[in-house]
C-alpha cells in the first residue's frame, strides 16, 4: 500500500489483466437474489428500484465475497448503488454478529473528488439505511461546516465518512480521522479524484491504510489514472467493464446526440427559439465557457421571460447544492452551468484519444494543466485570481434527474469533458438528448455577440467527440433548423442582445453573488435543520440588472402562423439525422425519433411533432 503513484509505469492505457465479469446467466437479476439485509431491500423498494442494473448486478455479489472491485460504467448506470449496498450490508452484518469494536469505527471511506458528490452520496446512505435505525452513521466532512463541527462529527466515529481527498487528509493528519480499522474504501469517479488536484492526499491515505481493506474504485471512463489508482490500492480487483454497445442496450437510455453548426450570434437566436417556443418539453442543462457566459445568457433569456438558474464555481457551496436539490424536484425547468474545473484541469486532449482519454495529474492542475499557448496562460491567471472552488464540479457524477437534454451552447474542449456533460441526461435508463452548437472554423469571427476562446476549436473538437462516440458505437448527427422560420425572430434576439452589456453581466454576476452569500447563511441552517423551512428560496429570481424590454416577453401571433405549414426543422444528412429530438420528457418517456425523411414525423402513432406544431404555440 506504501507505493507511490509516481513509481508506476502507464504507458499501456489498459487496465490491469483480471478476469472477466461472469456471464449473464450467473448475475442475479432481481435485488431479491442478491440476499441482501431485509431493512436494506425496504429501502430498496422504497427507492422505486425494481432490479439491479447491469453494474450492480455484476459487482454486487463478488464484492459480497470480499473482492476488490473495479467498475467502468457508463454515467448515469447506478454505480453509487454497486458499492453502498454491499458494503452497508457488510457492516450490518458485522454488528448483528456483535463484532469486537464493530460500533465505535469508521468501517468506511468514501472519496469523491467534488463538494457535490459528497453531499449526493451521503443522501443516498441516508435513503439506503432509513429502515436501519440508528445502526449505520453516516458523516460527510466535505460539507461547508467549521472544522470544529467536523470534528465532532468524526469523533463519534461514523461507520461510515464520505469526503473529498483533501479533508480526509486533513483529518487523517490531526489524527481526528481514525483508519485503524478502516475495511471498506471507495473512490468514486476515480477517472476524476486526479486530475481535481488530489494526487498527493491520495498517497497520504494510501499509506494510512491498514492491510485488507477492500476497495472500490467507480469510474465512468478509464484512464491512466483509474490505472494509477487501481496500482495504488487494488488486489487483483473483480473487473467490470462491459462493452458499450452491450452496455447501451442492456441499461437502455442511450442519449441521442445531436449538433447544430451554427454562428456565435446564431446560437442566441436558437436557444431563444428552443426556449421560448418550448421545443424541449422537460428539464435542460446548458453548458457555457465560463461564469460571465452564464450570467450573459441568463440575463439574455430573462429578457423573454425565460427562468434559468446559473451554476458555476462562484457561487456558494450550500446555494450550489440547493439548486441541484431543487432542479431535482422539479422546481426549475433550466440550469446553466460551468464545467471551468474540467475545463482548467484539460485543455489539451491528445489527438487519437479516445474514451480513455488522459487527465493530468498535476497536484494543483486545475490552475495549471498542460502547457498552453501565452494567451491561454494569460486568460487563465485572470480567472485564478477570481474566488472559484477547486471541489466545484457539476458535469461529473452529479445525479441531475430526468434532464431531457444537455444543450452545449459552448462546446468543452475535449472528447472526455463531452462524455461527463452528456451523462447529465438518459440516466438511470430514462431517455435524453444531447444537442452540441459548433461554430466551424468559417463562422469564427463573424459575430459580435461575445468572444470564447472556446469557440476556436469547435471544429477540432467535434471530430474527436465524433470519433470517440463511434468507438462506442453511437453516433452525433447534424442537425438542421430552417433558418429562415427562425430568422423571423432576429431582430427579437437582437433587441436582447443588445441590452446584455459587458457591464450588466458583470453586474449581474455581483449581485446574485451578493444575494447568493445571504441566502447562503440560510441555507447552512437549513441543511443543519430543517430542510422545510426554505421553500420560497429561490435562485432563478430576474436579476434586473438590463433595461425591461417588455415586449420581448411575449411572441406575436404573426410569427406563429408562419410555422403553421412547414417544421422549423429540416432533417439532417448523416443516418439518424432525422430524429427529431425535441419532445424529451423526465421519467421514462422515450425520444421521439422522426422517421427522417418525412419532415418531422413522429414514428410514434398518435404523437404530434412537437415542431410542426409550433405555430399553434399559445406564447
Ligand atoms: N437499480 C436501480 N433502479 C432504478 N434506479 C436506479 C437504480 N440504481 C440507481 N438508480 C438511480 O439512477 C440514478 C443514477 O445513479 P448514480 O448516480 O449512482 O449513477 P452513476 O453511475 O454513479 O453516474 P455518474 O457516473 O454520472 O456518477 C440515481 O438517481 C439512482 O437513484
Amino acid at each position: 500500500m506504501k507505493r507511490k503513484l509516481g513509481d508506476v509505469d502507464w504507458t499501456s492505457k489498459e487496465a490491469p489483466a483480471s478476469p472477466p465479469p461472469k456471464p449473464a446467466a450467473a448475475t442475479p437479476s432481481t435485488f431479491t437474489s442478491l440476499a441482501l439485509d431485509p431493512r436494506l431491500m425496504q429501502a430498496v423498494g422504497q427507492l422505486n428500484y425494481v432490479k439491479p442494473t447491469p453494474v450492480q448486478a455484476h459487482t454486487i455479489p463478488p464484492a459480497l465475497e470480499g473482492k476488490d472491485i473495479l467498475a467502468r460504467a457508463k454515467t448515469g448506470s447506478g454505480k453509487t448503488a454497486a458499492y453502498l449496498l454491499p458494503i452497508l450490508q457488510r457492516i450490518l452484518e458485522a454488528k448483528d454478529a456483535a463484532d469486537a469494536g464493530a460500533d465505535n469505527l469508521t468501517a468506511g471511506l468514501i472519496l469523491v473528488p467534488t463538494r457535490e458528490l459528497a453531499d449526493q452520496v451521503h443522501k443516498m446512505i441516508e435513503g439506503f439505511t432509513t429502515f436501519c435505525g440508528k445502526q449505520i452513521r453516516a458523516a460527510n466532512i466535505a460539507r461547508n461546516i467549521s472544522d470544529s463541527i467536523q470534528q465532532s462529527l468524526l469523533l463519534d466515529r461514523p461507520d461510515i465518512v464520505v469526503s473529498t481527498p483533501s479533508r480526509a487528509a486533513i483529518h487523517f493528519n490531526t489524527e481526528t480521522l481514525d483508519l485503524t480499522l478502516l475495511r471498506y474504501l471507495v473512490v468514486d469517479e476515480a477517472d476524476l479524484i486526479l486530475s481535481y488536484g488530489h494526487e498527493n492526499d491520495m498517497q497520504v491515505l494510501a499509506g494510512a491504510l491498514p492491510k485488507g481493506v477492500q476497495t472500490f474504485l467507480m469510474s465512468a471512463t478509464l484512464t491512466d489514472d483509474v490505472q494509477q489508482l487501481t496500482e495504488l490500492f487494488c488486489r487483483h480487483p473483480f473487473t467490470y467493464r462491459p462493452d458499450q454497445k452491450a452496455e447501451d442496450g442492456e441499461s437502455g437510455g442511450a442519449v441521442s446526440q445531436f449538433y447544430i453548426s451554427t454562428g456565435e450570434d446564431t446560437k442566441f437566436l436558437l436557444l431563444y427559439v428552443i426556449f421560448k417556443l418550448k421545443l424541449i418539453k422537460g428539464k435542460s442543462i446548458i453548458f457555457v465557457a465560463d461564469v460571465d457566459r452564464c450570467y450573459r445568457l441568463r440575463l439574455f433569456l430573462e429578457q423573454f421571460g425565460i427562468r434559468a438558474c446559473v451554476l458555476n464555481s462562484e457561487l456558494p457551496v450550500n446555494s450550489r447544492l440547493h439548486i441541484v436539490e431543487e432542479f431535482n424536484k422539479n422546481v426549475y425547468e433550466i440550469i446553466i452551468a460551468t464545467d471551468e474545473n474540467e475545463i482548467m484541469g484539460e485543455e489539451e486532449d491528445d489527438e487519437g484519444d479516445d474514451e480513455d482519454d488522459t487527465a493530468t495529474t498535476t497536484a494543483d492542475n486545475n490552475e495549471e494543466g498542460p502547457a498552453k499557448p501565452k494567451k491561454q496562460k494569460k486568460k487563465q491567471k485572470k480567472k485564478k485570481q477570481r474566488k472559484r472552488d477547486s471541489e466545484y464540479g457539476v458535469s461529473r457524477g452529479v445525479d441531475f434527474q430526468n434532464v431531457a437534454c444537455v444543450l452545449n451552447f459552448d462546446l468543452p474542449l475535449t472528447a472526455k469533458s463531452y462524455t461527463h456533460r452528456i451523462g447529465r441526461t438518459a440516466r438511470a435508463g430514462n431517455a435524453g438528448m444531447a444537442l452540441s452548437f459548433i461554430v466551424p472554423r468559417d463562422l469564427h469571427g463573424k459575430h459580435r455577440a461575445t468572444s470564447v476562446e472556446s469557440t476556436a476549436h469547435d471544429d477540432k473538437v467535434l471530430d474527436k467527440i465524433k470519433r470517440q462516440q463511434a468507438k462506442l458505437g453511437r453516433e452525433l448527427a447534424p442537425y438542421k433548423f430552417d433558418m429562415k422560420q427562425v430568422d423571423a425572430f432576429r431582430y427579437r434576439m437582437d433587441d436582447a442582445l443588445r441590452a446584455v452589456t459587458k457591464v450588466a453581466v458583470q453586474n449581474a454576476r455581483m449581485k446574485e453573488l451578493r444575494q447568493e452569500l445571504l441566502a447562503s447563511e440560510k441555507l447552512k441552517r437549513h441543511f443543519e435543520e430543517n430542510p422545510e423551512d426554505l421553500r420560497h428560496l429561490r435562485h432563478d429570481r430576474e436579476i434586473k440588472v438590463v433595461r425591461v424590454q417588455s415586449h420581448l416577453k411575449r411572441v406575436p401571433e404573426y410569427l406563429l402562423a408562419k410555422g403553421q405549414a412547414a417544421s422549423m426543422v429540416q432533417q439532417g444528412g448523416a443516418a439518424g439525422g432525422g430524429n427529431v429530438p425535441f419532445k424529451v420528457g423526465g421519467g421514462r418517456r422515450r425520444v421521439i425519433h422522426g422517421k427522417g425523411k418525412a419532415k418531422g414525423r413522429s414514428s410514434k402513432p398518435g404523437r404530434k411533432d412537437p415542431l410542426k406544431s409550433f405555430g399553434k404555440s399559445k406564447k
